[in-house]
């Protein structure tokens, strides 16, 4: 049996103000204890230890990551950093102090080319920085704790932070006429459900005890599928249910939106295994953003 079955103490959760760890620190209650830099940097390793030594937690989420795709191709040490060897040395300290590791990663670990939703034994196949150095730290963090949950997610927004429904949005308000790109293929996740689906499996965590078989790769997105641009039609469709001016929003070829990095075209993934291990079922997609632009509305209300 784990610590985390054994006492009530405190679940750490890394990423400071990101998307995620906004979304858990609002969801998780008290016990939550939420850190980020300078606190907890990956760039500054004594900080990782340092942390756990002061919290002490029974459980640790890793919502810490370098998430600037396109600029990861050209800052690859940091990405490296930040997706890799610091997951690593987290994961470390964490199987030194038997504590289990919920740790973050990405469909971009997929090059998008199966065809069809991909599954958790299916290789990975990274075509960006970004996508390489998270699949690197999948690997790490699994080696280097037995008490690891991979959680692969996709496509995450919330009504907090940097994310493409709040930019669709904010370039809805100002433009007529929005270009989306329409042939990549995805699972837009809400990072409330993200967070939602943690707080269950850290129940199950804390109601069974760990269980070796838990250990390995999940599979956590929104359900259903969308392009970039259908997942920018709903949302600036929510936003017109709220009297924002709906954009003509043109669907573009991937080569007529060139960026440094190249994203999957079809990174869809199948949630299964994470509803058969830990009874988790995600949300459709579309319910959320609709819940997520209301959200948005409310705070600037
Ligand atoms: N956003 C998305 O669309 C998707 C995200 N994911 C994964 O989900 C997880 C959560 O993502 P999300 O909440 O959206 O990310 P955000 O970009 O919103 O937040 C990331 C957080 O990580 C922190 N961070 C970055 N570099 C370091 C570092 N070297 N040391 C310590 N902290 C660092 C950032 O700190 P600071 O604010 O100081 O920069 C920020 O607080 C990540 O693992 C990500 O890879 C997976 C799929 C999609
Ligand atoms: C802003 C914008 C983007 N695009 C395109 C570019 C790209 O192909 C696609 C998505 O754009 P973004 O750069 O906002 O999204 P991107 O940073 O690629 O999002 C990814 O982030 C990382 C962290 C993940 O892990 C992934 O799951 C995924 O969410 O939309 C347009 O076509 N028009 C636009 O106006």
């Amino acid at each position: 049996m784990s610590s985390l079955a054994q006492n009530g103490g405190p679940i750490l959760v890394t990423g400071g103000k990101g998307q995620l760890a906004t979304s858990l620190v609002n969801l998780g209650g008290p016990r939550i204890r939420c850190v980020g830099r300078p606190d907890f940097d990956f760039d500054k390793p004594a900080t990782l230890a340092a942390t756990l030594d002061a919290i002490k937690p029974v459980a640790v989420v890793n919502a810490a990551a370098w998430t600037a795709v396109d600029l990861a191709e050209s800052e690859q040490d940091g990405a490296a950093r930040a997706n890799a060897t610091g997951p690593e040395e987290l994961a470390r300290l964490c199987a030194q102090r038997d504590i289990p590791l919920i740790h973050v990663s990405t469909d971009y670990v997929f090059s998008g080319d199966k065809g069809a939703p991909y599954v958790e034994t299916d290789p990975v196949s990274p075509d960006t920085v970004y996508g390489r150095t998270k699949a690197e730290g999948e690997s790490k963090a699994l080696a280097a704790n037995p008490k690891t949950i991979v959680l692969r997610t996709a496509w995450v927004y919330s009504a907090h932070g940097k994310n493409f429904v709040r930019t669709m949005l904010n370039a809805g308000a100002k433009n007529p006429v929005l270009k989306v790109v329409g042939d990549q293929k995805g699972n837009p996740t809400s990072s409330d459900d993200l967070a939602k689906a943690i707080l269950s499996i850290l129940a199950v965590l804390e109601k069974d005890g760990w269980k070796d078989s838990f250990a390995g790769i999940y599979h956590a997105c929104g359900t259903g599928e969308t392009t970039w641009h259908g997942l920018a039609v709903a949302a600036l469709q929510d936003a017109a249910t709220h009297g924002q001016a709906m954009p003509e929003v043109t669907a573009i070829r991937t080569e007529d939106w060139p960026t440094p990095a190249k994203r999957p075209a079809d990174s869809r993934m199948d949630n299964s295994k994470l509803t058969r291990v830990f009874g988790v079922t995600m949300p459709n997609w579309q319910d959320s953003v609709r819940k997520t632009v209301h959200q948005i509305f409310a705070q600037t209300a």
